[in-house]
């Protein structure tokens, strides 16, 4: 719960080594000064993000907050190289992203399932791309489609699975290609509240995983109470362009449940502070917006 004013984290991360390997201690994910700037189609400018800080540690739960239409998505772009910043650093392991890498996995809002496929064959997909015979990567699905409770709907198709099956099957999908790296963006937030929480309960499973921390997760959500109970760290970004504003600790036990996890008075604190941060931003976005429409 310690907030970090400015955001600015492990300036003292170590560096790439000469020969290129990446050091011991390197934080898994790290952005230095990142600024993104787009072209507009009128041929202007937009500064989506700017002078970004931030390190996610091996294996650790990141949460990104932030008001409406700040750069959040913008920032998860650059991490996945999917876009490249226009200013500043964005490292995976101690080195450059240049371009998207196989280690990463990604859940957005939108389910990326191949709607002519079984369940079966769209959890498969990623591994037979990555060179994984049919048989193995099968087995894998299998697996996978076990863990997330749809052992019984392999052989459907994606239209006729709720939405929260097909966010598991989403979820699988990610999962069954053991990424170091997840990058999720809202990915439940097309769900219903109940359905929220038990997918939520859910992830926090997969991703703990038997072996205890699994990859080292970036979260963005609207959801305040969604990204404390899910989060080791919550990042509070300011109205655009996005930049971190603060940083905070959330020091709640693990296993979490996140239906009783929201009713601790710890949690209620945490979720007090960070408002205070999160609210004033939320209120200059805002009244841009009304003095916009004026
Ligand atoms: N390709 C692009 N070209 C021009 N402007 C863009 C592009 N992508 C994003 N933007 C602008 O950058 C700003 C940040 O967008 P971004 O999607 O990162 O915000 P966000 O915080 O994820 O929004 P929301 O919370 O509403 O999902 C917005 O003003 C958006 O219009």
């Amino acid at each position: 719960m310690n907030g970090n004013e400015g955001g600015r984290m492990n300036s003292d991360t170590p560096r790439p080594t000469p020969d290129g390997t990446p050091p011991a201690g390197a934080p898994a994910i790290e952005l230095r000064g990142a600024s993104k700037v787009f072209r507009t189609p009128s041929g202007g400018e937009h500064t989506a993000v700017r002078d970004l800080d931030l390190a996610v540690g091996q294996g650790e739960f990141v949460a990104v907050v932030g008001p409406t239409g700040c750069g959040k998505s913008t920032t998860l772009t650059l991490v996945s190289g999917l876009e490249e910043p226009t200013e500043g650093e964005v490292l995976i392991g101690g080195e450059p992203v240049t371009g998207i890498r196989p280690e990463v996995g990604f859940v957005f809002q939108q389910d990326a399932v191949f709607p002519w496929r079984s369940v079966l064959s769209n959890v498969m997909a990623g591994p037979r791309f990555r060179g994984v015979p049919k048989a193995e990567a099968r087995e894998r699905a299998r697996d996978w489609l076990g863990r997330v409770g749809l052992a019984a709907f392999a052989d459907r198709y994606p239209h006729q699975l709720s939405g929260g099956q097909r966010k598991r099957v989403a979820l699988a999908q990610t999962f069954v290609n053991e990424p170091e790296i997840l990058l999720m963006d809202e990915p439940f937030s097309a769900l219903d509240v109940q359905t929220r929480a038990l997918m939520s309960d859910e992830l926090l499973e997969l991703w703990g995983g038997a072996h205890g921390r699994g990859a080292s997760v970036v979260f963005v959500t609207h959801d305040l109470e969604e990204a404390i109970a899910l989060a080791d760290k919550v990042v509070v970004m300011t109205a655009g362009p996005a930049t971190v504003k603060e940083v905070f600790d959330v020091a709640l036990p693990r296993p979490r449940k996140v239906e009783s996890v929201r009713l601790e008075p710890q949690f209620i604190e945490i979720y007090r502070e960070m408002w205070a941060s999160l609210g004033e931003e939320v209120r200059i976005t805002r009244e841009r917006g009304a003095s916009r429409v004026a």
